[in-house]
């Protein structure tokens, strides 16, 4: 996953709380280790990267990770903000939100009538998938320039399955919902200027019309993106449960049908060896035994390369042990930014 200079795309999903973003983070931290300056992207609502590296990630910004050797920037994206900035961009050409967009192209009643392209109800209510395919576009958007030319890894740290699945079939329906809608109305403008007068100026329905191409445009980007064999890779992220394998499976058969390209499992928080295990730990050790079993015999996931992780106790520690040192810090010292002795204390925590 190291070698090679050229630009390479990591996208890391699978069921919730599988450990998705634990597993982008070190990740990412390994790629910046090996010399890739690395960018990791949080897509998924529940953002959990600012606690994986302890730092406030939030904003939408590129934020510098103090750490590994090589630079290592994490973003948190809010899909929903992303969605919303897309919703006021269309608000901002003088209509009053996504319906009047759509009258603004002269096809408000039209493509309600057309009830199974859904378009008007699509951009109003936009399905799961849209939020995050917005979002994973601007970023592919501003990692086309030049000043961000540098990363040569992407780590993006996916929403939970459902939503990645949603995501995937959605460019292939937009696209053919907004081919068929800018067809539509190509006929209907070039039918008769008559017609043209009643679905109102000409100015908003070019914008409109705009818009629209442009939200194909990126959503086909994103297409491409997932399903391009040399630059990106789907990694699913489980855990060693009879749930989660058979999870796991189907997003594995559902991701070799849409032709993402997908090569590794990770199968997180297996139990480390122990020379006497309790009865609980003994019988989860079965389980996870068994769960590991399943993954050999499976016809979806045998072929992929198995990635162990361990189940660490850092963690847990580390969590106690920062908020012990805040409160003290807090409590006794002056504030974190002017203790000099501050960031050694959490690069040492963090090694
Ligand atoms: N290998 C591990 N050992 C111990 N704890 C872990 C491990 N991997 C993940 N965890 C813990 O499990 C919890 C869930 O992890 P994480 O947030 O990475 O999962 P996720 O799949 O990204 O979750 P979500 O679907 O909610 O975004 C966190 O508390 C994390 O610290």
């Amino acid at each position: 996953m190291v070698s090679g200079t050229k630009r390479k795309y990591y996208m890391l999903g699978g069921k919730g709380g599988v450990g998705k973003t634990s597993c982008a983070a070190s990740l990412a931290v390994k790629f910046a280790n090996s010399g890739h300056p690395t960018l990791v992207v949080s897509t998924d609502p529940a953002h959990s990267l600012s606690d994986s590296f302890a730092q406030d990630l939030t904003g939408g910004l590129l934020i510098p990770v103090e750490g590994p050797e090589s630079p290592l920037y994490a973003l948190e994206i809010n899909p929903e903000k992303a969605r919303e900035e897309f919703r006021n961009t269309t608000k901002s050409d003088g209509g009053s939100g996504l319906k009047d967009f759509m009258d603004g192209m002269g096809l408000g009643m039209l493509a309600e009538q057309l009830g199974e392209l859904k378009l008007g109800e699509l951009l109003d209510t936009p399905p799961p998938g849209l939020d995050e395919a917005i979002a994973i576009s601007k970023v592919m958007q501003f990692l086309e320039s030049p000043e961000y030319s540098m990363f040569t890894r992407i780590v993006f740290d996916t929403a939970p399955t459902g939503h990645t699945l949603r995501l995937l079939s959605l460019p292939d329906f937009l696209d053919a919902s907004i081919g068929k809608i800018l067809k539509l109305r190509q006929k209907i403008v070039s039918a008769t200027s008559a017609i043209k007068s009643v679905f109102g100026q000409e100015e908003t329905q070019q914008n409109a019309s705009d818009k629209l191409e442009r939200l194909r445009e990126r959503m086909v980007k994103v297409r491409e993106l997932f399903r391009n064999t040399d630059s990106t890779e789907f990694v699913i992220v489980t855990i060693p449960t009879v749930m989660a394998i058979s999870e796991s499976s189907r997003l594995c058969a559902s991701l070799k049908k849409e032709n993402v390209p997908v090569k590794r499992l990770i199968v997180n928080q297996i139990l480390p060896p122990s020379p006497s295990d309790c009865k609980f730990c003994a019988m989860k050790r079965k389980d996870q035994m068994r769960a590991l079993d399943m993954i050999c015999g499976d016809p979806e996931l045998s072929s992929l390369t198995l990635i162990q992780a361990p189940l660490v106790y850092v963690d847990y520690w580390f969590r106690i042990y920062k908020r012990t040192l805040d409160t003290v810090l807090e409590q006794h010292q002056p504030p974190p930014t002017t203790i000099c002795g501050w960031r050694s204390q959490k690069s040492y925590i963090m090694a």
